[in-house]
């Protein structure tokens, strides 16, 4: 039978492609919610629930996905620690699969910058993410670009808050400090998204670049990760285990 999935985000830019992707992977569409939308009532009619909309409802729908017991696929960038923390408290309960990009590439970049950040001493090489999106953009920095520091974080075995951000930087800002990871972000036009991470050493750099250009890859792994979510256990999980990275 198929799998009968519901978006919360429908009228978006990502709600519109999803509502193709579920129909194209042969799904069924169980019913699209916007911000005047019944949620409990989404819920109630799927099987799995894919959330694109805004960092501001998160913790509710991840609540809905726990009392009906249904996977929640979460692609909503710009949460807080604390809604993040409800996030992950209804994983215990459902299989949450919450990444900021559900681009395969990112997944794999995320993979790489763990391992060289693992490799490249802080005290010689800076890392500096930057990354660029359209202008309709409501958050910053990117969800993409704070996993891509969490990523560099823990290959040097801290959290990203142990690392510190530097980030907005204007006027008489000092020296560069050593250690934290430096944020830029750039807003305009129409592009789909564009991440890069810097290494920064004294004789070289290393830079990762991803750029996504239509922005249906996130559309299409997000489908994949609702096909993949609906057969696992209650867990937190992101885009690095539906694509067996993790
Ligand atoms: N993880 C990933 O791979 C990706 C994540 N994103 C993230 O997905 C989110 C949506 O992006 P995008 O589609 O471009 O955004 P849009 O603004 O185009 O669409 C947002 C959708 O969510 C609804 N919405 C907005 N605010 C609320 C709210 N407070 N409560 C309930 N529904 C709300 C809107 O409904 P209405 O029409 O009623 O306003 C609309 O349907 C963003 O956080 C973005 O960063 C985007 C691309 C990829
Ligand atoms: O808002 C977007 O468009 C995107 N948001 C996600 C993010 O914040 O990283 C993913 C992608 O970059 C597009």
């Amino acid at each position: 039978m198929a799998l009968r999935i519901g978006i919360a985000g429908i009228s978006g830019r990502m709600g519109q492609l999803l509502a193709e992707e579920v129909a194209a992977a042969g799904a069924e569409l169980a019913g699209g919610i916007t911000r005047a939308g019944d949620a409990a009532a989404l819920f109630a009619a799927s099987d799995v629930v894919i959330d694109f909309t805004h960092a501001g409802t998160a913790e509710r729908h991840a609540a809905l996905a726990a009392e009906h017991r249904k996977p929640f696929i979460l692609g909503s960038s710009g949460l807080s620690l604390a809604q993040e923390a409800a996030v992950a408290a209804a994983a215990r309960h459902v299989p949450v699969v919450y990444a900021a990009n559900f681009s395969p590439g990112v997944a794999m970049l995320l993979a790489l910058a763990e391992r060289m950040s693992a490799a490249l001493p802080p005290e010689q090489y800076d890392a500096e993410i930057v990354e660029m999106h359209h202008r309709q953009k409501v958050d910053a920095p990117s969800g993409t670009a704070i996993a891509l520091g969490r990523a560099v974080a823990r290959g040097r075995g801290q959290t990203l808050e142990e690392v510190g951000m530097e980030s907005g930087r204007h006027g008489h800002t000092g020296p560069r400090g050593t250690g934290p990871i430096g944020f830029a972000t750039l807003r305009g036009g129409q592009v789909v998204g564009e991440h890069t991470l810097l290494f920064a050493a004294g004789s070289e750099h290393i830079a990762l670049t991803h750029r996504s250009f239509d922005r249906r890859v996130y559309a299409t792994g997000a489908v994949r990760a609702a096909h993949w979510a609906a057969a696992q256990p209650p867990g937190l999980y992101d885009m690095k285990h539906v694509i067996g990275l993790g």
